[in-house]
């Protein structure tokens, strides 16, 4: 059962409360059981019913006791075919992209901070030599 291979479109027709599908890394899990015991809420896997739940399930940070229930539901793999959704989260460029990405954010934000820290202490500097002049 668990080396069944499923299409994207037959993952695809699973994904209502009694009969729920989800895709994480391109293994197939029944959740149907497990929809009631979820400890974030039957909403959101039903969100991803059917679909590709990888970066949905990876953004919570999900424990290690979560890995292991999913392995018990598990009932197949997905079988990628042209013109599917491309694969959520590809560990490698989706990670690089966001850190990059996020690292230039910061990036900008620590200028922008270190600019304006500068920009404040020159005036105040400017008004002290101003205050100074003026008393002399
Ligand atoms: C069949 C797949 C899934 C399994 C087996 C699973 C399992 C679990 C488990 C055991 C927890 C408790 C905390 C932990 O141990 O990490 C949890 C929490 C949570 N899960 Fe999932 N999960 C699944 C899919 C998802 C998906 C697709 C989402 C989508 C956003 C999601 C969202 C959450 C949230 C938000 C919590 C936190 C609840 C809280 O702390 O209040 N889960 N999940």
């Amino acid at each position: 059962m668990a080396d069944k291979v499923f299409t994207y479109s037959d993952v695809a027709e699973h994904n209502t409360k009694k009969d729920l599908f989800l895709v994480i890394h391109d293994k197939v899990y029944d959740s149907t059981k497990f929809i009631d015991e979820h400890p974030g809420g039957e909403e959101v896997l039903l969100d991803v019913g059917g679909q590709d739940a990888t970066e949905a399930f990876e953004d919570v940070g999900h424990s290690d006791e979560a890995r292991e229930t999913l392995e018990q539901l598990l009932v197949g793999t997905l079988k990628r075919q042209p013109g599917d959704p491309a694969p959520k989260a590809a560990p490698a460029a989706s990670a690089s992209a966001s850190t990059s990405s996020s690292g230039g954010l910061g990036g900008a934000l620590y200028a922008v901070v270190l600019i304006g820290g500068l920009a404040a202490f020159g005036a105040y500097q400017y008004l002290q030599a101003q205050q100074a002049a003026q008393e002399a």
